[in-house]
């Protein structure tokens, strides 16, 4: 891209400012009695430039925060408390969740763009990509002359290692991680600062996986953006994540560092996940998988809601629900489980 945002991102050990944060956010479907709460009570703080993984099973309200996020979220998906704030580079921040249709608009793909489930599968079959990305660009910068999108177009394919040449083509005539390669493109031509990737390439196989992946980490340092890449298969968080958030049902259990969640897992679903998914590189872990199912939103389970499935569950988690509270003081890693808590209830 020919102005890519500053790439000198501070070496220093000092922690980047945070672009995006998530505060008590919670997200029902539906309204009333019939309602049930798909993300319940998240905080969850992105700095600039860092990659934040985002692992848990299917169910366990990833895509819901996603889509609340970027003001997505569709009926009878609400809303039902918390805070969004996005911190614009040396402006003041702003609240996500009080913005108007208007602002939606820009904020959407020029400061947080977003590649969804299938993406590839959501390229329009009658159009070549020279259409696709300069649509982009035409919605969004009216001013730039024809001959200018193009060219953008063309560093955008050459950046997600696709030739230029290849411009003309219509989605048919691309194989799947060509497509998938084409929507990133289209997710980075405004050079937003966030890009948000929701199991972006689960359809590949995982060769390519990794990949595009691979690519996308190295274009996070060249344009300075940051990611929340989102999977339910931790071993790809590992390798590319600086830090991994993990979900169940609806809550945020663990929040660490991607080396500590693989090194020294706290929570016993860390753990379980981890046991889940062979690991690329490293010792090789026994796959064992977690027993038991993802629990039902309509009936939840009282305390620990990973208590019925949990290997090293004792007296207070059936009762109480554990408080996301800092594990070590140093590392800023948090933890949701009485075994990591001084403070737990009593357990007879
Ligand atoms: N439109 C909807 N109406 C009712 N419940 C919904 C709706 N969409 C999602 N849910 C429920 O919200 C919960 C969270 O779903 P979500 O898709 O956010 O999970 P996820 O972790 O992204 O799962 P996956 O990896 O399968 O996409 C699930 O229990 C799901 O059944």
């Amino acid at each position: 891209m020919t102005t890519p945002k500053a790439a000198s991102r501070s070496a220093s050990l000092t922690v980047p400012p945070p672009v995006l944060e998530i505060s008590g956010l919670c997200v029902d479907y539906g309204l009333g009695a019939d309602a049930v709460r798909a993300v319940h009570d998240v905080d969850l703080t992105l700095r600039r430039g860092e990659v934040l993984g985002l692992a848990g099973e299917s169910g366990s309200g990833k895509s819901t925060l996603a889509y609340a996020v970027t003001r997505l979220l569709s009926p009878p998906g609400v809303i039902t408390g918390g805070d969004v704030r996005y911190h614009p580079r040396g402006g003041e921040p702003v609240d996500v969740l009080a913005m108007t249709a208007r602002e939606l608009r820009a904020f959407r793909w020029q400061e947080v763009s977003i590649v969804f489930q299938g993406a590839m599968n959501s390229l329009n079959p009658v159009h070549t990509v020279h259409t696709q990305l300069t649509d982009v660009l035409k919605a969004h910068r009216p001013d730039m002359p024809r001959a200018g999108r193009t060219e953008q177009a063309r560093e955008l394919l050459s950046l997600v290692g696709i030739s230029p040449d290849r411009l003309g083509a219509y989605p048919h005539q691309l194989s799947g991680g060509m497509r998938q390669r084409v929507m990133i493109a289209m997710a980075l031509a405004l050079q937003p600062d966030v890009v948000i990737m929701d199991e972006p390439t689960t359809a590949l196989d995982v060769v390519m996986q990794r990949q595009i992946l691979r690519q996308l980490v190295r274009l996070r340092e060249e344009l300075d953006f940051s990611v929340v890449f989102i999977t339910h298969d931790i071993s790809l968080l590992i390798e590319f994540s600086d830090r991994i958030a993990i979900m169940y049902g609806g809550r945020v259990v663990e929040q660490a560092g991607a080396a500590e969640i693989y090194r020294d897992p706290r929570h016993p679903y860390s753990a379980g996940l981890l046991h889940s998914f062979p690991a690329l590189h490293g010792p090789r872990r026994e796959l064992t998988g977690i027993p038991g199912s993802p629990p039902d939103l309509r009936a939840m389970p009282s305390g620990c809601a990973f208590h019925p499935r949990c290997p090293k569950a004792f007296a207070p988690c059936d009762r109480k629900t554990p408080p996301l509270a800092p594990a070590d003081s140093s590392s800023g890693r948090s933890v949701a489980c009485w075994l990591n808590d001084d403070h737990r209830p009593g357990e007879a």
